[in-house]
């Protein structure tokens, strides 16, 4: 399997706003390996969102290249980017956006049946070393903010994917229970050579990651 995971050539995007055009990303050119950890920080509105969607295929791109795996995804059609994410691919969002009338274990299950994937030991692994061990039979609902980010990142991590997209995972935490997730977060994905690239608003949370992007005036300097 290919080493590099993400390739970004030449893309370009933007909104239309009103009959003005809004351009967000401006040419920019990146890549991701296995095991990079990467921060994608920059002022609200710069484009983050926009570039983690384009690479989970949520958002499409006309100008420029995305290459996954290696493979050039210009002429995907649905049932390529539902494999590719259903292999490959994790994400974590600041709402945690669980199903709340499942238990802890019930929404691991669930997304790995909807991935075609069996419970493994490593399952059991995320859920001890995430803690949550103590609540595997309680509804998702009555926990904590912080024990629900973990439990969605048991689900995004329950198949070993190759890439974990995260959105502000601690935004909804407080520094306490942020720190701690992020101190998970990397640790497993480490354990699963799983390659995180996540948007925050915080230096602590980014200082997690080995590499840092800033995203400004649609352009990124690392
Ligand atoms: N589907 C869309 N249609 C129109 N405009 C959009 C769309 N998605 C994003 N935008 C615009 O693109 C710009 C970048 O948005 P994006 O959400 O990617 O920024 P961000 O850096 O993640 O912001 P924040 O830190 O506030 O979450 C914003 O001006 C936003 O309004």
């Amino acid at each position: 399997m290919a080493s590099e995971i993400v390739r970004l050539s030449r893309v370009s995007k933007g909104f239309n706003d009103g009959d003005k055009y809004h351009q967000v990303l401006d040419d920019i050119n990146l890549s991701l390996n296995i095991a990079d950890t990467v921060a994608l920080t920059g002022p609200s509105g710069s484009g983050k969102s926009t570039l983690l969607n384009i690479i989970g295929g949520f958002e499409f791109i006309k100008q420029g290249q995305l290459l996954l795996n290696e493979n050039d995804t210009t002429h995907w059609q649905d049932k390529q980017w539902s494999q590719f994410r259903r292999l490959h691919l994790g994400v974590v969002f600041q709402q945690f956006n669980l199903l709340t009338p499942l238990n802890v274990r019930d929404n691991i299950a669930f997304s790995l049946r909807l991935n075609q994937q069996k419970w493994t030991p490593w399952c059991d692994y995320l859920i001890e070393q995430l803690g949550l061990n103590d609540v595997i039979g309680r509804n998702v609902e009555t926990l904590s903010g912080g024990q629900q980010q973990r439990v969605a990142i048991a689900r995004a991590l329950a198949h070993k994917p190759r890439l974990l997209l995260a959105d502000e995972p601690t935004g909804n935490l407080d520094e306490k229970a942020g720190q701690q997730v992020m101190r998970l977060l990397t640790q497993l994905a480490r354990e699963s050579n799983t390659c995180v690239l996540m948007v925050t608003h915080s230096s602590d949370c980014a200082a997690f990651m080995k590499r840092r992007w800033h995203l400004e005036l649609g352009k990124i300097h690392e």
